[in-house]
């Protein structure tokens, strides 16, 4: 079932026509589907129950696209939350997700983050490294509580896909080594402000071959049967999010059910319950960016740009790993016309595609970026002060604005000159 799909006033969310939206709204706008949200975890969670994966925690990588009202439709459904940050903590926590279903990540974790994720008494930290875990510790000691701690393990498998998104090799920031973990989590289990409660790993993003996958679980695995060979209590392996999804033009990603059976395999009688962090795979395809066509600029050489107003501050994907989206016009139309697609933004790499054979457009026409629910929004900024893009939810025939394109009046206010400038 699609929920984007093309109806007599053009492509539409569910029931609405995203030409409605861009006109009420504005543009750029970003549009998600609550049906989609909701199937892509419901399709996850079942894919892992019919592969046996009993109870397992489906902490959503908040960081995929974090806006609170998304994460409730996720949290209602029982999804869990995987935070990178204090901000990521307190948006879980807004949206009614509650501290034992969240996972607190992240290579910088500070003390006050530290501090205040124990306070709202997350499942687990996932530590990253020696240092880190020293700092929970101490942190711990210093308000009197026990931290729950998971070490997330680098097991130096490469994933393949972006070397900017791949995570799980070890000249990569990320986890403590893996021949370093069983250590790390003996001197863990020895100390009173720390509870070591199982191991956890994460290779990569849009990865689209299990078999890098089987390979760093499987090592997974091996740590745990290590680890409680030795006596030590491990009650959970996560083993991260990463899935990929397709993105039109990219190699077809392995689906839910395949992921699941492999995790299946890979885990089968481990005594421990098992815990997923995907961020993309739920959001990715239940969003797209809308942008109008502000130019057609058509130079004597030939190359035709359609100038958009949308910009790489919006959806920064395509300039910063060189990706693909989809982009389709609202209005469907004949006829054919090669484009760069560019944004408004001084910087030559505010290019969405080159080359790109689109329906050939005029100003004010509306475009669609597929598959932009993810890492999308999250990732906007306001370079060139343009103001920060608006989000809205779809739910069958009618539509929220769940967040609201600031005012210049809001935006210059955040600036404060001191008198003596
Ligand atoms: C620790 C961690 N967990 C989960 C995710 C979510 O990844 P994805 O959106 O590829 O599922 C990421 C980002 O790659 C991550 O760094
Ligand atoms: N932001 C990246 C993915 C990074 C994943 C975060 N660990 C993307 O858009 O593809």
């Amino acid at each position: 079932m699609n929920h984007f799909e093309y109806g007599p006033e053009g492509l539409a969310c569910e029931g609405v026509p995203l030409a409605k939206i861009a006109a009420e709204v504005g543009t750029p706008v970003y549009v998600y589907s609550r049906a989609t949200l909701e199937r892509h975890f419901t399709v996850f969670r079942d894919a892992l129950a019919l592969a046996g994966v009993v109870d397992p925690l489906i902490a959503y990588a908040v960081k995929a696209n974090s806006n609170v009202a998304v994460l409730k439709v996720l949290g209602d459904l029982g999804a869990g939350a995987d935070t990178v940050s204090e901000g990521e903590i307190r948006r879980a926590l807004a949206a009614g997700i509650p501290g034992e279903r969240i996972v607190f990540s992240g290579v910088g974790k500070t003390r006050r983050e530290i501090a205040f994720a124990l306070t709202t008494g997350v499942a687990e930290i996932n530590v990253e490294s020696e240092p880190e875990l020293d700092l929970i510790a101490q942190v711990a000691a210093e308000l009197g509580v026990k931290a729950k701690v998971a070490f997330r393990v680098n097991p130096d498998v490469a994933a393949g896909g972006h070397a900017k998104i791949a995570t799980g090799k070890s000249e990569n920031k990320f986890g403590v080594s893996f021949a370093e973990a069983a250590r790390l989590y003996a001197n863990a289990s020895n100390n009173s402000s720390l509870e070591p409660v199982g191991v956890a790993c994460h290779i990569g993003s849009q990865i689209t071959d299990l078999e890098p996958m089987r390979a760093a679980f499987t090592k997974m695995r091996g740590l745990v049967e290590q680890l409680l060979g030795e006596g030590l209590s491990v009650e959970r392996l996560d083993l991260g999010g990463g899935l990929g999804v397709p993105y039109f033009n990219s190699p077809e990603p392995p689906s839910p059910a395949a992921f699941a059976a492999m995790v299946g395999e890979v885990t089968q009688g481990l005594p421990v319950t098992l815990a997923f962090e995907p961020g993309r795979v739920i959001a990715a395809n239940a969003g797209v960016l809308v942008s109008e066509v502000v130019h057609v600029h058509e130079r004597p050489e030939g190359r035709k740009f359609l100038v958009i107003d949308a910009a790489m501050n919006d959806l920064i994907r395509p300039a910063m790993y060189d990706a693909f989206h989809d982009i389709r016009p609202v209005i469907q139309r004949g006829g054919e016309t090669v484009y760069d697609v560019v944004g408004p933004v001084c910087e030559t790499g505010d290019t969405f595609t080159r080359d790109r054979a689109l329906p050939p457009f005029t100003t004010g026409d509306l475009v669609a970026f597929m598959s932009a629910g993810a890492y999308g929004a999250a990732m906007a900024s306001e370079y060139n002060t343009r103001p920060l893009v608006p989000e809205v939810l779809v739910d069958g025939d009618r539509y929220a604005v769940i967040r609201k394109r600031p005012t210049y009046e809001e935006i210059l206010a955040r600036d404060l000159v001191p008198d003596w400038v």
